[in-house]
């Protein structure tokens, strides 16, 4: 479990008599940025509240830094910092006077706080009243929060969510940064497929409390097959000419016959046999199915 700074084994989770989390086995790479990805209702948040012991688990199925979490809770939780729903913030008070709070609730030097502010980039506004911070300052203001007790491991619930694009790209930029050049393991929940595929290094897909894909971000490319699109003249005739030659038509539009991608050298071959019969290929190019439809695929079929 060394490599782990999450895993749970097999973790069952029941609200009354419905079940949440189902044989769920999570593992999160020490140094990565962790997509934990689902619909809304898939048990993201009761996931994340296990691992932040809100939630009981029960014993010898959710390890923390590769120790049990109900028996280290205490040593356990002084390593992470999280940002759930929404962050606690005092909106009559500068966003450098929250932080202030916090050093002085958990004993931290109050030094920190300006530190804190520099690296979500909030320095020059921590003098401002945090009700007059936009929504993406005062998710940041969140993370620094979360940050403050300088934590291995962030846990972040949608911090994205309700986000103006800028804001987006300010919350995504920043984890970047705390994964790369503060080496801070980070596990980061989304129901959109496109914002983790900016940030994550890895993936887990959840959905009705069910795992149904781990890997990295590559692995998960790999899983869609790459198809070859054909621009051409006269479609009808040109696909009954492909499926004569043996090549496997996927589907086919007015303007555009997809088939299996074999090779570049099968792609040159058909591209010949296209012209030599009298057709116009305008365009000939490889392409991947996107990871949102791969996503809906995922989700959908289980
Ligand atoms: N305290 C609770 N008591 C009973 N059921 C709950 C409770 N909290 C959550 N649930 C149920 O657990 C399921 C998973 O919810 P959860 O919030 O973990 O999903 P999620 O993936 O985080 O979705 P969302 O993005 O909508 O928050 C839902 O069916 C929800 O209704």
């Amino acid at each position: 479990m060394g490599n782990y700074a999450i895993e749970t084994v097999g973790l069952n989770f029941n609200f009354g008599n419905q079940t949440i989390v189902k044989d769920l086995s999570l593992q999160v790479p020490n140094g990565s940025i962790y997509g934990f990805l689902g619909p809304n209702g898939a048990g993201k948040t009761t996931t994340i509240k296990i691992l932040l012991n809100l939630l009981k688990s029960p014993s010898d199925q959710v390890f923390i830094f590769g120790k049990e979490i109900n028996s280290n809770r205490i040593a356990i939780l002084k390593r992470i910092g999280a940002l759930v729903e929404q962050p606690a913030i005092y909106g009559h008070l500068t966003g450098k006077e929250n932080l202030v709070n916090r050093c002085i609730l958990l004993g931290i030097k109050k030094a920190k706080a300006d530190e804190m502010l520099s690296l979500v980039g909030l320095a020059e506004a921590a003098n401002k009243k945090a009700n007059k911070y936009s929504l993406g300052m005062k998710q940041r203001l969140g993370i620094a929060q979360a940050l403050i007790s300088d934590p291995e491991l962030l846990l972040l619930d949608e911090p994205t969510n309700g986000l103006d694009p800028n804001g987006i790209i300010e919350v995504r930029n920043l984890m970047i940064d705390l994964a790369t050049k503060h080496q801070k393991t980070i596990l980061v929940s989304s129901h959109l497929l496109a914002e983790i595929e900016r940030t994550a290094t890895h993936v887990g897909i959840i959905n009705k409390g069910q795992l149904l894909f781990q890997g990295t971000i590559n692995e998960l490319h790999l899983l869609s097959k790459p198809m070859l699109e054909i621009e051409v003249d006269n479609i009808e005739s040109a696909s009954t000419l492909l499926i004569k030659q043996g090549y496997e038509v996927t589907t086919k539009t007015e303007k555009v016959i997809s088939v299996l991608f074999v090779s570049s050298q099968k792609s040159g071959e058909l591209n010949t046999l296209l012209i030599q019969n009298g057709f116009t290929v305008s365009s000939l190019y490889q392409q991947r199915k996107d990871l949102e439809n791969l996503f809906l695929d995922i989700t959908n079929t289980n």
